[in-house]
């Protein structure tokens, strides 16, 4: 894999942490004039390159911080840096662009085009931020499935292909930007246990050997315990932020 790597395209301050919530709020209008806090002023901060867990119980916020911190979803208070960019005051085009140099996401079901193969799946992020498509772009996709295991089914339809298997090729997508920043929603938990094992396992991988911080929900404790840290969620408050200490592989 690491014949492929480059380094981040993102052009952002080198020294300033990839992301920084400084107490981030959500709420949501559930009716008029009713609005429910869902994040209740978070603040952490990822370092470059850190794999970090996000756990909590069912309906504690994970999935509405992931989709704040990826830009999807607006905050209703405080500020969220990404790599050293305030994002609040951002118009939409601007935080479009960064999302799409910043940001590479992994989610559940992984939103594969099955009208395309697999190929055309992992260029897509290049592709949808004007990219040309020439032979080097290809080449690049080809040694990204490489990576994964996956150049055998490059010209295949993604539902030709296992969910691990589909899994590997969004993990793929992600990475086709060489972001910063990974996000991944459950990226494991459609899977079993084999296949969220080679999931994790690739996306430990691309962590260690592109660079990118990965921040990763799961509910999978084994999972966690693989982390370089666990954010714990509860009722939309960060309620502990441990290290882990590894075990020698
Ligand atoms: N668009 C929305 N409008 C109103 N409430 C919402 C909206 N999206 C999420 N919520 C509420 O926010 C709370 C947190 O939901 P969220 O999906 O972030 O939790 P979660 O921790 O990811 O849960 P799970 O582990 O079950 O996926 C829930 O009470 C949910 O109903």
């Amino acid at each position: 894999m690491s014949e492929s790597a480059q380094p981040s395209r993102s052009g952002a301050d080198p020294a300033s942490p990839v992301l920084r919530l400084d107490g981030l709020r959500k709420s949501y209008q559930v009716g008029t004039p009713l609005e429910t806090e869902i994040l209740h002023g978070i603040s952490v901060t990822l370092a470059r390159g850190e794999f970090t867990a996000l756990v909590g119980p069912s309906g504690s916020g994970k999935t509405t911080m992931l989709n704040v911190i990826g830009l999807l979803d607006a905050p209703t208070g405080g500020e969220l840096y990404l790599l050293g960019t305030p994002t609040r005051t951002l118009e939409d085009a601007e935080r479009t662009a960064l999302r799409g140099r910043s940001i590479g996401f992994v989610f559940q079901f992984h939103h594969l085009i099955q009208a395309f193969p697999v190929l055309d799946n992992v260029l897509m992020p290049a592709l949808v931020q004007g990219a040309r498509r020439t032979r080097e772009l290809d080449a690049q996709g080809m040694a990204l499935l490489d990576a994964v295991g996956l150049a055998a089914h490059a010209h295949k339809r993604p539902n030709e292909l296992s969910g691990g298997q589909q899994q590997r090729v969004a993990i793929a997508r992600a990475l086709f930007t060489r972001p910063p920043l990974v996000l991944a929603d459950e990226p494991t938990g459609n899977l079993d246990t084999r296949s969220a094992d080679d999931v994790f396992v690739l996306l430990r991988r691309s962590n260690r050997e592109f660079g990118c911080a990965v921040l990763v929900v799961t509910h999978d404790p084994r999972l966690a315990q693989r982390c370089d840290r666990i954010l714990n969620l509860v009722d939309g408050n960060l309620v502990s932020d441990q290290p882990v200490v590894q075990a020698p592989t």
